[in-house]
């Protein structure tokens, strides 16, 4: 079996492209339709589209964060790196208020934060490297991620995998789903079950639309056939991302993940959680005090502009759940697997 990967030839999509001047988002709300870059010249623009989903996925939206930062930090003045932190406070309050679930989102403003603090009249310059090493590492523990989780796969293998955890959410390449192409790319895994994750359709509309690009043809399924899925043998992993990975494993992932990991357990199919390490919060002890995202009712009512419910319900629409971390056989980030994590493993591998 061949380990090595060909990058060159796999991913190629960028959802995030700084200009110098500008940042350029590929538009997920358009996709796989249209394939259309919004250009984000303000850090409100970048607030905004963060917010639409224009730009989504954990580490996706940290990044642009970071280039948000970049652009608030264009509208003030400021003689070294402490007063432009204090120029920047509302700014940097600001953007991380755009989506609540993710943690990469307050870890890259934070590190932005950090590095300004410390920072002289050349401060502008910092901040902008900073912004591009986020990106770069996140590329990098992507890479690396991929070739760890999918060691963990027999050949000849099926998975199932939730939401987009492809290039579409990160700086590229992606945390389960860079598991997933790695896998393909060793024989590992031999099909690719992908959900449709409703109500949004990441799974349906970039999962599938991401993988085509790189010639894996997945098998898409409706979210509720996942257990019927199990019971036939044809999957042997639930591969997942997430947003925040707390300190004893509990995890929050895209609404639909928990349901996917008590089906898992049920059936002897093995559950991994793929995910860079500035997706571990290590100051939030279980998923109890995660802030799980409510989105707008109306996006139950409609898909693509027509009318899907009856008209004049109401509709609660939660868009993370928490899988808790006895469900979970391995969690992979860049930093190694931890397998059946909880909280001594997670001590072990994450803690100061
Ligand atoms: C690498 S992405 C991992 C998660 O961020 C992903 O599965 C997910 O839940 C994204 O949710 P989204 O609402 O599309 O931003």
């Amino acid at each position: 079996m061949n380990d090595t990967f060909d990058f060159d030839r796999y991913d190629r999509v960028r959802p995030i492209r700084w200009t110098g001047d500008a940042l350029e988002l590929l538009d997920q709300r358009r996709l796989p339709f249209h394939v259309e870059y919004v250009r984000c010249e303000t850090s409100e623009d970048v607030f905004d589209s963060i917010r639409a989903l224009t730009v989504r996925g954990a580490p996706a939206i940290g990044i642009a964060a970071a280039w948000g930062l970049v652009l608030a930090a264009r509208e003030i003045k400021a003689e070294d790196g402490a007063a432009a932190v204090l120029a920047l406070e509302p700014a940097i309050t600001h953007l991380n208020d755009a989506r609540p679930t993710a943690v990469n989102l307050a870890w890259a403003l934070a590190r932005m934060r950090r590095v300004l603090a410390s920072a002289g009249s050349d401060w502008r310059e910092v901040l902008e490297r900073e912004a591009g090493a986020i990106a770069d590492e996140d590329l990098a523990a992507n890479r690396h991620m991929g070739s760890l989780g999918a060691a963990l796969i027999a050949p000849g293998s099926g998975v199932l995998t939730h939401c987009n955890t492809g290039s579409l959410a990160t700086a590229g390449f992606g945390t389960a789903l860079g598991v997933i192409r790695a896998g393909v790319a060793q024989q590992r895994i031999a099909q690719v079950f992908a959900g449709e994750t409703r109500p949004w359709l990441q799974g349906a509309r970039l999962t599938a639309w991401e993988l085509q690009q790189d010639g894996i043809a997945p098998v898409l399924v409706a979210d509720s056939a996942a257990a019927h899925l199990m019971t036939t043998g044809q999957v042997q992993w639930v591969i997942v991302g997430a947003d925040r990975i707390c300190a004893n494993g509990d995890t929050a992932n895209k609404i639909g993940t928990y349901q996917l990991a008590i089906a898992a357990r049920h059936h002897g199919v093995k559950f991994m959680v793929a995910a860079p390490s500035s997706t571990v919060d290590m100051a939030m002890p279980d998923g109890a005090g995660i802030d799980i995202e409510e989105r707008d009712a109306a996006e139950l009512f409609h898909l693509g502009g027509v009318a899907t419910a009856a008209g004049g319900i109401t509709a609660w629409n939660p868009v993370f759940d928490i899988t808790p971390h006895g469900l979970i056989d391995a969690i992979v980030t860049e930093r190694g697997v931890i397998m059946q994590p909880d909280a001594t493993a997670m001590q072990a591998a994450f803690g100061a």
